[in-house]
């Protein structure tokens, strides 16, 4: 379902991911025999093959009961309670799917918590009472001052419009089994909870109820979402560099990084993955970023960025690479007619599919990029269903924890997020936090100096 077609070997020579082997057996290893670093993270592996029946059945009824109740339903949480969703709805659902006759979309999904701007959550306010209202409140921590704080504000709404016990019965939590504020929160007020496993770290909890639930309201397939990254689980098994393209890819990342390149461009054709996008960068930026090292992961969607930063890649500094991902299979196709007067000049290509210009800038971009000095690794998606996603995501979960293994870093662990939340704890005034906020106030007065 994803195939690594081939990179750019004036940059890395197939014998250089050969001399990869040896350590990639050790990263294999480590994450098979369960020993590396962050080991107690590693729920996500075996997750498409041992899905519990019993709780995905209730994660469907919970979607079908969703989508009875409301016309909206308000999805909250941010990172990896939250891209996941995001991407696989953006990729699976109609391009336009918010402009559809409303008896086509009988449930719309709409996200919040992912950032703490007022205009956005006041405007989403705003438009609630015009529709029948449902929210999925998910954290793993149950602390995320995003998500809980969106928390807050719509529970009241939910409160006030419904009543506490109408409102308990249409909202739904997704957490922790045991610990945090909002499992606590869940207990008192007799929602409907899911579990995320603690050997599940958010970023790779996708194919979790953190995922799962979300989708299967928006009516998404999740049992072929599950389908595909089973597939992809027994068929990434492979330890030989050669011969797994999880492996592959990791390893070519990391060369690339050791030949100077410090930032990955992840390039799509398709808008439809724009937010897949958006979830690689979190799941690769958070694994691999930490102990002075890691790739950078950008995000771009050709041929639109071209025309932006296509000058930058073409002729900027020269530490990208990219990985594009062409999609072989998309959902539609257009032909593009021949007109009598061609005032336009372009009948040259009537009678062509639409779809067959988008592959050729993407060849035309790779030629231009890699003589420009910038190496492309080219993976193929066979289509954009839900199947060859859960395959996408499970592929780049391997990929990533190998990846980092063979950067020497524990891909489970981020801890670099913390510093800028406590310091808005410090500054907020939270208690607990006043150290702190004597720190920050000495060094806001050294900077005034
Ligand atoms: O689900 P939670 O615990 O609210 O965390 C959300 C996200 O915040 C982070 O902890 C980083 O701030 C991510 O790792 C995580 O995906």
């Amino acid at each position: 379902m994803i195939r690594l077609v081939e990179w750019t070997q004036s940059f890395v020579a197939p014998e250089e991911i050969e001399l990869q082997q040896p350590f990639v057996e050790t990263a294999h290893r480590l994450l098979e025999q369960r020993s590396g670093a962050g080991h107690e993270f590693l729920g996500w592996m075996d997750l498409p093959s041992s899905f519990d029946p019993i709780e995905l059945q209730r994660i469907k009824e919970a979607g079908q009961n969703i989508a009875k109740q409301a016309n909206l339903l308000v999805v909250i949480g941010i990172g990896g309670s939250y891209l996941g969703a995001r991407a696989a709805l953006h990729m699976l659902q109609h391009s336009f799917h918010d402009l559809l006759p409303r008896e086509q979309r009988p449930l719309q999904v709409v996200f919040a918590g992912h950032q703490m701007s007022a205009t956005y959550l006041a405007e989403l306010l705003e438009l609630l009472d015009h529709y029948e209202v449902a929210v999925n409140v998910i954290s793993k921590s149950g602390t995320t001052t995003e998500p809980a704080l969106a928390f807050r504000t719509l529970k009241q709404y939910m409160e006030q419009r419904y009543g506490i016990q109408g409102a308990a019965q249409r909202i739904y939590a997704t957490t922790d089994a045991k610990r945090g504020a909002l499992r606590k929160l869940a207990n008192e007020a007799g929602y409907e909870t899911f579990v995320i496993p603690d050997d599940v770290g958010g970023r790779f909890s996708v194919l979790t109820p953190v995922g799962l639930l979300p989708l299967a309201a928006a009516g998404i397939d999740v049992d072929a979402l599950l389908q595909g990254a089973k597939r992809a689980q027994s068929e990434l098994r492979e330890s030989d560099v050669r011969k797994n393209p999880a492996y592959t890819y990791a390893a070519l990342r990391q060369i690339l990084r050791a030949k100077g390149k410090a930032i990955e461009l992840f390039v799509t054709y398709e808008p439809a993955l724009h937010y897949v996008g958006e979830w690689w960068k979190q799941l690769f930026g958070e694994s691999e970023g930490k102990d002075g090292k890691g790739l950078y992961p950008a995000s771009a969607d050709f041929s639109t960025d071209l025309h932006s930063l296509g000058q930058f890649v073409q002729d900027g500094a020269r530490t990208l690479f990219e990985t594009v991902i062409k999609v072989k299979n998309p959902r539609r196709s257009l032909q593009i007619e021949e007109v009598a007067d061609d005032l336009d000049g372009l009948n040259y290509l009537a009678g062509r599919p639409l779809q067959q210009v988008n592959d050729t800038a993407l060849e035309a971009t790779m030629l231009a990029h890699q003589t420009g000095g910038v190496p492309t690794i080219l993976l193929e998606l066979d289509d954009m269903s839900a199947a060859s996603l859960g395959y996408l995501f499970y592929f780049f979960e391997k990929a990533v924890a190998v990846s980092a293994y063979l950067q020497g870093v524990n891909p489970f662990d981020q801890p670099g997020v913390e510093m800028y939340k406590s310091n808005m704890f410090a500054l907020l005034g939270k208690p607990g936090y006043e150290n702190q906020r004597e720190r920050l106030a000495t060094m806001a007065k050294v900077r005034e100096s």
